[in-house]
């Protein structure tokens, strides 16, 4: 029979759980059960497996606790470990049998768990024991597809060129957008076209005024063709290139913009996107002056070896590279924070950049990147053309330690702090003139 303890510790199963989910702040919460006692029984194997107590979690198999022992939403051992980034507890469960897809109350496995948080070796390890997350990128649905008869292509205008191949303004049943081929060595290859069409399933439930709108791919053609909405002005490397160095609140209003579709990608779930290839080509903007941000996800799918992906050179990602990246360690949501800042940096400094000064333009971007990864070196950034706020926001964003780096949350509140004062004074030197 079940008693008031096995109810209330359910409840609590629960609402840690779903606070791990969807909060992520419930340490302070669990200590405060653990202190009530009410971890004792079967469930304590889920309390130690979400904290990484690996003597705990032995100690209960041991007593014969079942590996796959769930709590009232189907959240098993795993699902806790794989979710607060418990990868010896992992390990340890999958060796005593754990299902590595055990499915809990809202469709989740470990492997949705551990990509929402971006625990990247924990999701290696459940992969490689079969490990599937139907919630995301291994979900079965389909991209929205456009019959080819209502794009012309042979209308198309080139308007830019680049990794994965050529970028056409065509019309859609009268309105102008973006066609995007992808070249047919990648298209081609049935894994990597397989795993694009997965990325533009994605990227077609996103909405938001700072990402650009994908709308569709093309069916019944030979190649990869998909559709975006267009954005008149081009790309902000575009825009540095002709305007040179922008105003300060235009630079905030910029960066704010990045950063807010940034943190709509970071927040996304069930499992946050990570851009992995954000640089001044991947920022358009529509006539009205607002930046939207695109490809994101992307890059990961053709960096594969057997792709022959390389990033774009002179302008390409190495220049934006986070170190970690560089060095090929495991990374996480704060490498776009990285290439984030050097974006901003670029901003403020426009016109300089552009005359050859001291961004290092033209320096090879793969050196660039290695004495970033090997040297901690880092852009100049002159009292005259960066004021100190700005100049404190960059050095967070570009710290060494990926910890260290603010989230994009908290990048927006900063900023939108700079963007109050800045209207401010130029509200205040109005009245003066
Ligand atoms: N939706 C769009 N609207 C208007 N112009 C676009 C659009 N998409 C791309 N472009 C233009 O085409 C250029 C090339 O875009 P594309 O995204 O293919 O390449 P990239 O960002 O330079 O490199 P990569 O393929 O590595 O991301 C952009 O820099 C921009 O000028």
């Amino acid at each position: 029979m079940r008693t008031l303890l096995d109810c209330n510790c359910e409840i609590l199963v629960f609402r840690v759980t779903w606070n791990s989910i969807f909060n992520h702040k419930w340490s302070t919460f669990v200590q405060q059960v653990a202190c009530q006692n009410l971890w004792d029984g079967p469930y304590r194997l889920l309390f130690c497996s979400s904290k990484g107590d690996k003597d705990g979690v032995m100690q209960e198999l041991g007593k014969g606790v079942d590996t796959n022992l769930a709590d009232y939403d189907k959240r098993t051992a795993l699902h806790l470990a794989s979710c607060e980034g418990c990868t010896e507890i992992v390990v340890l469960l999958l060796e005593r049998g754990a299902h590595v897809n055990f499915v809990d109350r809202w469709g989740r496995t470990p492997l949705s768990d551990a990509r929402s948080f971006d625990h990247q070796d924990i999701c290696k390890i459940l992969e490689s024991h079969g490990g599937i997350d139907p919630m995301g990128l291994d979900s079965q649905a389909s991209c929205c597809e456009i019959d080819s008869t209502e794009v012309d292509m042979n209308e198309a205008t080139l308007i830019g060129e680049g990794a994965y191949g050529e970028i056409y303004l065509v019309k859609w049943r009268g309105t102008e957008v973006a066609a995007k081929t992808i070249r047919s060595s990648i298209a081609s290859n049935k894994i990597v076209k397989d795993n694009f069409l997965k990325e533009l399933a994605l990227w077609q439930k996103l909405r938001h005024p700072n990402i650009v709108q994908f709308l569709g791919v093309l069916k019944q053609t030979d190649r990869l063709i998909f559709l975006t909405e267009y954005l008149r002005n081009g790309s902000l490397y575009d825009i540095l290139r002709k305007k040179g160095r922008l105003d300060s609140l235009t630079a905030v209003a910029y960066a704010l913009d990045i950063a807010r579709g940034m943190n709509y990608l970071h927040q996304h779930k069930p499992h946050a996107i990570i851009h992995r290839d954000l640089t001044p080509r991947n920022v358009l903007q529509n006539e009205a002056g607002r930046l939207k941000v695109t490809d994101f996800g992307l890059s990961k799918i053709t960096q594969g070896k057997d792709v022959g992906y390389k990033m774009t050179g002179g302008t390409g990602s190495y220049r934006y590279m986070a170190p970690e990246v560089y060095r090929r360690e495991s990374y996480g949501k704060s490498v776009d924070v990285f290439s984030f800042a050097l974006i901003v940096h670029e901003v403020n400094l426009g016109h300089i950049m552009f005359q050859g000064g001291p961004s290092n333009r033209g320096e090879d971007p793969e050196k660039l990147a290695d004495k970033r990864a090997y040297e901690d070196s880092r852009p100049y950034l002159p009292s005259i053309v960066y004021p100190e706020p700005i100049k404190k926001l960059l050095q967070d964003c570009w710290h060494k330690n990926p910890d260290r780096r603010p989230t994009f949350e908290e990048i927006i509140l900063y900023l939108e702090n700079i963007q109050d004062i800045l209207s401010i004074k130029a509200c205040c030197s109005c009245v003066v003139l």
